[in-house]
């Protein structure tokens, strides 16, 4: 498999976007994303968007210590990733604010999915949207994307 290394202060900082409180059944994909990220060198900001835990850690923390957290993340990062197949409220706005800060938006989904509009039909050119149809697809899509940024 063909690999994108970046390393030292071109190492990419990544906003790993996926459903928790809109369905948990695509965990094994995010965490899939945030390894293939990993390889690639880039630092993957939201790890705990793939963790397994997650609800147990997150339930320690307030709902606004979720949000800041996550909003000081999002600023930090030179892009956000997101997996689009699962509709998440929590998705759909980080995605827009990544986009109001003009941080690159890769949107990754499923052929089968049923995606909004708002992201299919999003005019931003800081915002991509691309099929996958196995894992294979989908970590060549990835190195591609850090690999332009
Ligand atoms: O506990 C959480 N921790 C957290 O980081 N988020 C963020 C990261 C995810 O990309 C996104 C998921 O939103 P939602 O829960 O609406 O599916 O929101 C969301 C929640 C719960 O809404």
């Amino acid at each position: 498999m063909e690999k994108a290394v970046v390393s030292g202060q071109n190492k990419k900082k990544i906003f790993v976007s996926g459903s928790i409180r809109g369905g948990r059944e695509l965990l094994e994909t995010y965490r899939f994303m945030c390894d293939a990220l990993g390889e690639t060198g880039a630092e993957v900001l939201s790890w705990h968007v793939a963790d397994p835990e997650l609800e147990e850690t997150e339930s320690k923390m307030t709902e606004q210590e979720i949000y800041d957290r996550d909003m000081g993340l999002l600023a930090k990062s030179d892009a956000l990733i997101a997996e689009v197949t699962v509709p998440s409220t929590g998705v759909g706005y980080e995605i827009c604010r990544a986009l109001d800060q003009k941080i690159p938006v890769l949107c990754l989904h499923r052929p089968d999915a049923v995606v909004s509009a708002m992201v299919l039909g999003n005019p931003y050119p800081s915002m991509k949207v691309q099929t996958y149809s196995n894992e294979e697809t989908l970590k060549k899509i990835i190195i591609e994307f850090i690999r332009a940024l």
